[in-house]
């Protein structure tokens, strides 16, 4: 059994302009102990399809679904008590904005201790134990004193150390990285890449990391699902998607690399679209 499977998900928005089908018919399977990416350009659908499964979407939003499976739960048909035992616990996320997504009139310490009240039996003095604990497997130095710092006073790729600490704290077995590096500078981004890969390979959870990021898919990637407009353009291994792509559009977005560049100018993503018929 699959950690995740979801058959024809379609998410269509309510808009002031009329009905906006964000995401067509996307099926996504993703396995303990593997890494897939979702990559696509802005707009294709990406987050939609991970914000349906975390039930995180507006009400103008209308989430269908063939089949919406977490280890075998039925996610389209639990109770808002149910899901909140298995989202934050046992699937969690993290997002691009780190130092947004933290609370900023509280200390990260604070923040991951309400984490861990939420999610687990850990009361007092093993609260605080296992924040230091956390803190120190994702690598921010002297943890015991910088859990009394507030966001503010901490760096990009610190704070999103602290989330990845929180989104790891309750041990889930399925993470979901949206665009985790794009905000932070290019040197953290490679440490902070390392540092999910690491967390993912020691703790066997399944990863699915949301990237525009052709660099990002080569570095993380098991597997990868490419989109664009809200359809699965291609899925394959990481590395047949490099070596033999299939649709015009994946042969876009690799020719659209600074490394795979003829001529003068950059190729991008329109100029191959008329041609490639998407
Ligand atoms: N709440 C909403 N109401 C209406 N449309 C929305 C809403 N949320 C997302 N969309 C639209 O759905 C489409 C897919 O958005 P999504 O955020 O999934 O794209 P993405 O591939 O993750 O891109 P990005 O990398 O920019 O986040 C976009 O056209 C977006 O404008």
């Amino acid at each position: 059994m699959s950690l995740l499977e979801i058959r024809n998900l379609k998410v269509e928005f309510d808009t002031a302009k009329g009905p906006f089908k964000a995401l067509d018919g996307v099926d996504y399977t993703v396995d303990a102990g593997e890494v897939l990416a979702i990559v696509g350009e802005s707009g294709s659908g990406k987050s939609v399809a991970m914000l349906a499964t975390m039930g995180l979407l507006p009400d103008t939003a209308t989430i269908t679904a063939d089949k919406m499976d977490f280890e075998g739960l039925d996610l389209r048909t639990l109770s808002a008590k149910a899901r909140r035992k298995v989202i934050g616990k046992d699937i969690s996320m993290i997002f691009q904005e780190p130092i947004a997504s933290l609370n900023p009139c509280f200390t990260v310490g604070f923040q991951l201790g309400e984490t861990l009240k939420v999610h687990t039996d850990l009361k007092g003095k093993q609260i605080k134990d296992r924040i230091v604990e956390l803190m120190t497997s994702v690598g921010i130095p002297d943890p015991g004193g910088r859990l009394n710092a507030f966001p503010h006073q901490m760096s990009g790729g610190q704070c999103q150390r602290v989330m990845i600490a929180m989104a790891i704290a309750c041990e889930p077995k399925l993470l979901i990285a949206d665009e985790p590096t794009t905000a932070l500078d290019v040197t953290i981004q490679k440490q902070i890449l390392d540092l999910l890969v690491q967390l993912q390979q020691d703790s066997g959870m399944g990863l699915i990391m949301i990237t525009h990021d052709m660099g990002v898919v080569a570095e993380t990637a098991d597997r990868v699902i490419v989109q664009y407009k809200g359809r699965k353009m291609e899925e394959a291994g990481v590395l047949d998607l490099f070596e033999n792509p299939q649709n015009p559009y994946t042969k876009a977005l690799l020719s659209a690399l600074p490394e795979n560049a003829t001529g003068d100018r950059l190729p991008t993503v329109s100029d191959y679209a008329e041609a490639g018929g998407f």
